[in-house]
């Protein structure tokens, strides 16, 4: 379908995004977002899904502000975007006082001399700073605030994986501003949680575009974990398969990190621990080594996670069982962004599964929540015949038939 900005917005998509063409539902979710519908975009990892909003972003008079949860990534974006020549700020609880006045007068529509598109803020910034709220509601009513987008819109549910408790806070905005644009993107969402993204942010009528989120580039792979010989099988798949290329390597605990970080380096290959214990500075180092490709092999907890867009990750290892299913599918989708073909492991033993069970046990509210998310991942774990794709897309409420797999997952 043609709308009188058609024209304008393949030329911005050409010449200022330097993409040859729009990928699948790109370019309708950008018309539905300059025809004033609010939208809610489910789209798989790497699915494209920044340009829907950053374009829409251009073709508006106001402000677009961008609901982010890592500091990292909104600095990600805005280094991008401003490559491209687009104003784009970043806000979070540490922005300093100068630069947090430009983006004041940005959202008064007071520009001279400023560029600026988009302004990128954190969920707690959003939720502790009365003074932003009430310069953001001036501002919309003003019409100098276009619209709001919630990316990683999961963060809002406690069905999620990846609660915040700031991003309820967002629920407020459809009765703090009456009317204003929302639009709410995820790479993750079971219906349970797509339930609640709509409801806490009063979005009903908001316009969805699901995309499968099958990847086909990965190949869906459990092995049995032999408990002594754990990191020798792991060195000696990398090996065979992938030598001096990327990877994730995710264990349990930080203890598990350091001991299989060390065992990698006896097998030569270039490795590094990842997790909360080390001190920012270590953490950030060790990060760097790898998205530098330094060293190979990143061994992580999940505490290496969102925002991590490394494009060439070949292969995705889990050393023991991840918690739930839609854990498990964020984690081994950081495999292959760049839509080459990558390994997703899971080495499965039955006593890491009561391991976790024993964690579950302090946390007495989320137990039974917790034990669901668990039996879910054994089963996947230990079916020898459904395909694991049948298996985690029925998961997020996708239909998907084993045909469509084509003997790319162990079962299969
Ligand atoms: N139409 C397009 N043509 C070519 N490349 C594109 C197009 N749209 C997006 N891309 C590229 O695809 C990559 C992934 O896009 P993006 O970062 O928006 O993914 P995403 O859906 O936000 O993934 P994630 O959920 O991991 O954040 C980027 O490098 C982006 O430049």
């Amino acid at each position: 379908q043609k709308f009188d900005w058609t024209e304008k917005l393949r030329k911005i998509n050409k010449h200022v995004f330097r993409n040859p063409s729009f990928r699948k539902h790109q370019e309708e979710i950008i018309n539905t977002i300059l025809s004033g519908h609010d939208c809610f975009v489910l789209m798989p990892t790497g699915g494209g899904k920044s340009l829907c909003y950053q374009l829409p972003a251009l073709m508006s008079p106001g402000v677009t502000i961008v609901i982010s949860p890592l500091v990292s990534l909104m600095h990600d974006q805005v280094y991008n975007l401003n490559l491209l020549r687009i104003g784009a700020y970043c806000i979070s609880a540490n922005t300093p006082m100068s630069e947090l006045e430009e983006m004041y007068s940005c959202l008064r529509g007071v520009k001279e001399g400023i560029n600026c598109q988009l302004i990128y803020i954190t969920p707690e910034k959003f939720a502790h700073s009365q003074r932003l709220q009430n310069e953001m509601q001036r501002s919309f009513q003003n019409g100098k605030l276009s619209r709001i987008i919630i990316d990683e819109a999961h963060c809002v549910s406690e069905w999620g994986h990846d609660f915040r408790p700031d991003y309820k806070m967002l629920g407020a905005l459809k009765s703090k501003l009456p009317g204003v644009q929302i639009m709410a993107l995820t790479a993750t969402a079971t219906p349970r949680v797509r339930r609640d993204i709509r409801n806490i942010l009063q979005i009903n009528e908001a316009y969805t575009f699901m995309q499968s989120f099958n990847r086909p580039n990965l190949r869906y792979e459990v092995r049995k974990k032999e408990k002594k010989k754990s990191a020798e099988n792991i060195a000696t798949f990398i090996k065979e398969n992938y030598p001096g290329e990327t990877g994730i390597i995710y264990c349990l605990s930080k203890n598990r990190c350091e001991e299989m970080a060390a065992k990698m380096q006896e097998f030569k290959i270039k490795a590094l621990p990842y997790h909360a214990g080390l001190d920012d500075q270590t953490r950030k180092f060790n990060q760097d080594q790898w998205s530098n490709d330094k060293t190979h092999v990143i061994v992580a907890t999940i505490a290496f996670g969102m925002g991590i867009n490394k494009p060439d990750v070949r292969f995705v290892i889990h050393e023991s069982l991840p918690k739930s299913m839609e854990g498990y599918y964020q984690e081994s989708g950081r495999a292959g962004r760049d839509g080459k073909i990558s390994h997703c492991i899971l080495y499965y033993s039955y006593s890491d599964k009561l391991v976790h069970d024993k964690m579950a046990q302090d946390d007495f509210d989320k137990k039974e929540n917790v034990r669901n998310n668990l039996n879910k991942m054994v089963e996947y774990c230990e079916t020898q015949f459904t395909c694991r794709r049948q298996l985690q897309l029925h998961y997020f409420g996708e239909n998907f038939g084993p045909d469509k797999c084509g003997k790319t997952c162990d079962n299969c």
